[in-house]
């Protein structure tokens, strides 16, 4: 699953460093790192980059993403409004791993207000290096799908 190896990451205010830091971290794995921004700590609001993100995956141009506020959340809700994204915070490795081989998610949300720099790179790693399982899983995410309408 590592065919396409571009991957983009975006984050609001809260999370500037963080980000930074995963970047780098994956960059050196590999992957071509699609950062857009922001890149000021100046206020800003978590959907617009959230929205932007998922745009990245939606479009063809990323295989997967990175996204990060405080807690994760509010970016998390806003890319899953984007239709085709399957976004989950994760604040344990596990997780990381589950969303990827039960649940196909194309985009990892991490709160840089509640994971550690080393938590928050074990868990993009787990994330990254976990496919999908497929098998019964996929009628599942099919049933996701459909409920996008
Ligand atoms: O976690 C977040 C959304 O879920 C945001 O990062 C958080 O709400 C931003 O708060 P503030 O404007 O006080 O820095």
């Amino acid at each position: 699953m590592t065919e396409n190896k571009r991957i983009v990451l975006s984050s609001d205010h809260s999370a500037i460093t963080l980000r930074q830091v995963i970047a780098n971290h994956i960059a050196a794995q590999g992957w071509e790192v699609v950062d857009i921004g922001p890149v000021t700590a100046e206020s800003t609001d978590y959907p617009i980059h959230g929205e932007a993100a998922a745009q990245h995956i939606v479009s063809g141009d990323c295989q997967l993403g990175i996204i990060l506020c405080g807690t994760g959340q509010g970016i998390m809700m806003a890319a899953n409004k984007v239709k085709g994204i399957r976004c989950g915070v994760c604040a344990d490795t596990f997780s990381a791993r589950m969303i990827r081989q039960h649940n196909d998610a194309n985009m990892l949300s991490l709160g840089a207000r509640v994971v550690g720099e080393g938590l928050a790179l074990d868990i993009v790693d787990a994330f990254l290096s976990a496919p999908f399982d497929g098998g019964r899983h996929s009628k599942r995410v099919s049933m996701i799908e459909a409920l996008e309408g």
